[in-house]
């Protein structure tokens, strides 16, 4: 009996839950949120798909789940410029989430922005294995740098490292193609206004979001043992301390099953380093 608990099932926890239970990813679904008529209203809709998945709201439920998602909080709307903006608004939510979660043994999925910080912050105050803490972005970064990619002519895989936020890190050196650091940064500026066009148009991103995190936890249920872009309490790695940042990491049942540390080309090394930099100043919030 597999259990997928979410925190926050508004409009991203909210279709994580569906696309877990139509894929059929899970037995039980945990469901939380503070605002109690969309919790009921969403526990309803899914127990109207008829779909053969046990739905529950009991809080202390969540702490036995296998796999946490953290989707609680508040989104950006067109006047909040970057994902970096959200930390105050979010860190009680975090640390209301810890206290509710002391004593959890599986495996947390950050969706939260700013969600690099965010991973770091929960990771800190549960007090468990930096394997156990997975920040998603890096999946939905790498499909839109494909996209963009494909348009520019260029195939070969799509990896984007760094803050899920304005320092991502696209690796055009993984594509085997090099367009020039002028198109590389014309790229990088596209990327990091593409969520905000879904955001004007219909209040915030859901598919993309929602899809890849039904794919996250499949990985990991499935025990893929698989590499993607997650963010991951780092330990040195990429010469980093002290942050959550996305990295190529090898996912499965336990968690992150190991990092691995790719060779970087300048410009690559370099958005990496300042990408560290400023998300080690976010996750200063969580140190005092
Ligand atoms: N990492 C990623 O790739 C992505 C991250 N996000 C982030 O995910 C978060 C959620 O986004 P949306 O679902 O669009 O927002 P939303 O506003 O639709 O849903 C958030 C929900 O959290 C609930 N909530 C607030 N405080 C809570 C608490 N203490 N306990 C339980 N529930 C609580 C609200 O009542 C609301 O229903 C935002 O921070 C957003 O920026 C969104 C898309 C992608
Ligand atoms: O841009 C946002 O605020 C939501 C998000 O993280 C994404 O869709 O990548």
């Amino acid at each position: 009996m597999t259990s997928l608990a979410i925190l926050g099932v508004g409009k991203v926890g909210g279709e994580a839950a569906f696309l877990s239970a139509a894929l059929g990813l899970v037995d039980e679904i945990v469901v939380y949120d503070v605002y109690e008529p969309l919790l009921r209203a969403q526990v309803l809709d899914l127990q109207h798909t008829g779909l053969d998945v046990a739905i529950s709201t009991e809080m202390a439920a969540m702490r036995d789940a296998d796999i946490f998602v953290f989707a609680a909080g508040t989104p950006r709307t067109p006047a909040i410029k970057t994902r970096a903006d959200l930390l105050e608004a979010n860190v009680p939510v975090v640390e209301r989430c810890s206290r509710h979660l002391q004593g959890f043994s599986g495996v947390v999925i950050t969706v939260t922005n700013p969600m690099d910080a965010n991973n770091y912050g929960l990771w800190k105050m549960l007090g468990i294995d930096r394997r156990r803490c997975i920040g998603f972005g890096g999946q939905l970064d790498s499909a839109r740098f494909a996209r963009f990619l494909k348009e520019a002519g260029i195939s070969g895989p799509a990896w984007v490292l760094g803050e899920h936020g304005d320092h991502q890190v696209p690796l055009f050196s993984k594509t085997g193609a090099d367009p020039g650091v002028g198109e590389r940064e014309a790229i990088l500026s596209r990327m990091r206004g593409a969520s905000m066009e879904v955001i004007r148009g219909k209040g915030g991103t859901v598919f993309g979001p929602a899809y890849h995190i039904a794919m996250l936890i499949r990985t990991i249920l499935d025990d893929r043992r698989e590499a993607l872009p997650c963010s991951c309490v780092l330990d040195g790695e990429y010469g980093l301390s002290n942050c959550s940042l996305g990295v190529p990491a090898r996912i499965g049942r336990e968690g992150i099953l190991g990092i691995e540390e790719w060779d970087l080309d300048p410009w690559e090394g370099a958005k990496m380093a300042e990408a560290g930099a400023f998300v080690q100043t976010l996750c200063r919030r969580f140190d005092v």
